[in-house]
């Protein structure tokens, strides 16, 4: 049995896997150092992601880097037409880990060679869209909606290519997944506002709704909203879950390749439910009092946490010092919720409560 195949047996209702849990190293491990022996496109997304095969069934989803750490979110593109970034991945893995949700997979860099770990092991369509560039260097560009064709194309640089691995999740007919639609969803359209955005008594609304009426879920979204402001994701549409576990379990936090692209603005909508609901998770709230108060702030416990990865240093300075900083916005507002109390529902809540 591989080390993944231990890990997704290991999920529980209530985190991805344990504290200070030895399996998560040996996964980021193999992810970083195993043979690739495979390497198809994942459908159904809207840029292109790799589906990476290693001996004994393990598998990854890789998203390959397009441009260099410093190049920030193109000042007129919108969320929804941001490039992906690789290291925004890795980031957010080790990220939800400090901030002790345990909700992403693990996701680990790694360099690959062009000729040998992607041309040589790819086939049918993905093959076909394999080119040697002008300056001679090998490229693909794959088939998705957002940016797979020859204007857009990832190449050799001479001849490797770094990106990110995140762990698979178990097949979906194994463990088959809910999806949701995120209750603060963006509007997804270039002159469209969602409700969220012109109600501002949107919350009081949403509590009324089942998951969110009762049990750990308004909670979870919460710790949603704290963790996509502190790397400035957008993107967060829809949410899922295990079935299994039924609807008191937490969602999970995937696809994270849009954050970390603006770390000189902070993206103060993100933070809409937690503002909007003057609410917040107890032990949440500890966490970023921890990392406020230090000795360790966010940003270094995060450089320390990434120094290790193939990839290291995976981000770009300005995102880590934007993190202290949107520590004690988040803070802030909290503490601004807590002075105007004049809701019947208490500020910082506990899942038993
Ligand atoms: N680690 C993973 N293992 C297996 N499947 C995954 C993993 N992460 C994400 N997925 C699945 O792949 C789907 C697409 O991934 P992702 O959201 O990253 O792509 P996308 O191109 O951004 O899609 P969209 O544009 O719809 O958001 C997700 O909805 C999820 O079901
Ligand atoms: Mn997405």
């Amino acid at each position: 049995m591989s080390h993944l195949d231990l890990f997704q047996l290991r999920i529980s209702k209530y985190e991805l896997y344990k504290r200070d849990d030895q399996l998560v190293d040996d996964l980021l491990r193999d992810m970083a150092t195993e043979r690739i022996v495979h390497i198809s496109q994942k459908d159904g997304g809207t840029q292109i992601k790799l589906i990476i095969d290693y001996p004994n069934n393990m598998q990854a989803l890789f998203k390959p880097m397009r441009f260099p750490r410093e190049q920030q979110t193109l000042p007129n593109h919108f969320y929804f037409t941001d490039f992906e970034r690789h290291t925004a991945e890795i980031a957010s893995f080790h990220l939800d880990r400090l901030l002790g949700f345990r909700r992403a997979m693990p996701v680990t860099g790694r360099i690959l060679n062009m000729t040998t770990e992607l041309y040589a092991l790819a086939d049918g369509d993905l093959l076909k869209t394999f080119f040697v560039s002008p300056s001679n260097n090998l490229c693909f560009h794959g088939k998705c909606s957002y940016y797979c064709d020859t204007a857009h194309a990832i190449c050799g640089n001479p001849d490797t290519l770094e990106g990110s691995f995140a762990a698979f999740l178990p097949a979906k007919e194994m463990a088959p997944r809910k999806v949701w639609r995120h209750p603060w969803r963006r509007s997804y359209h270039k002159r469209r506002k969602a409700q969220w955005e012109q109600d501002s008594d949107y919350c009081t609304m949403v509590r009324d709704i089942p998951p969110y009426d009762s049990g750990r879920r308004l909670l979870d979204l919460m710790d949603m909203s704290v963790f996509d402001f502190l790397t400035g994701n957008m993107d967060r549409h829809h949410y899922e879950t295990f079935k299994v576990f039924g609807n008191d379990t937490f969602p999970l936090h995937l696809d994270h390749g849009r954050g970390f692209g603006k770390p000189f603005q902070d993206e103060l909508s993100i933070l809409a439910p937690v503002l909007q609901c003057c609410l917040l998770r107890q032990s949440t709230l500890a966490t970023l009092l921890k990392f406020h108060n230090g000795p360790k702030k966010l940003s270094e416990a995060l450089k320390e946490s990434m120094s290790t990865d193939p990839v290291a240093p995976v981000l770009w300075e300005p995102h880590l010092t934007a993190l202290d900083r949107r520590v004690k916005i988040i803070l802030q507002g909290i503490r601004d919720c807590i002075a105007k109390d004049d809701t019947l529902e208490p500020v910082i809540q506990n899942d038993a409560s």
